[in-house]
């Protein structure tokens, strides 16, 4: 499979889960419990491979983003967002001359 391909196999797993049995389904369970788990298990990761890179760890940086990956692409199918749209929303971005400069003046 390609990058592509892995995102959106796992976008359609994630999708046939909604309303699936929670006692074998961990993504049916986060449905179930509703979008501020959703929300909270994504802060939750984003913090942990926030953590990792200050602690230097390059391999559990890969763990803790493949963490963070996973539940955004929960949430964004909770919300009724495709993959596609946050994917072309990055492609007009690289489009959009000036970026930069807009980015580096916030910090
Ligand atoms: N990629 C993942 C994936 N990454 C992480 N996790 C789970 O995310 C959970 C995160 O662990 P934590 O310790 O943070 O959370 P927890 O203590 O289990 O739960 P909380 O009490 O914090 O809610 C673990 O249970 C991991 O197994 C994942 N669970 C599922 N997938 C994918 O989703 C597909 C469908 O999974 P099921 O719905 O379980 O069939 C799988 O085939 C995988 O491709």
């Amino acid at each position: 499979m390609n990058n592509a391909e892995i995102l959106d196999s796992l976008a359609q797993v994630i999708a046939a889960r909604k309303g699936g049995d929670t006692s074998r389904s961990y993504v049916a369970k986060l449905f179930a419990k509703g979008t501020k788990k959703i929300a909270q298990k994504v802060g939750e990761e984003g913090v942990e491979t926030a953590l990792a890179a200050v602690a230097g760890d390059r391999d559990e940086v890969i763990s803790e983003s493949a963490d963070l990956l996973f539940h955004l692409m929960v949430l964004w199918s909770q919300m009724d967002v495709a993959p596609e749209e946050v994917l072309q929303e990055l492609a007009r971005r690289e489009g959009v001359s000036g970026i930069d400069e807009k980015n580096s003046r916030k910090d």
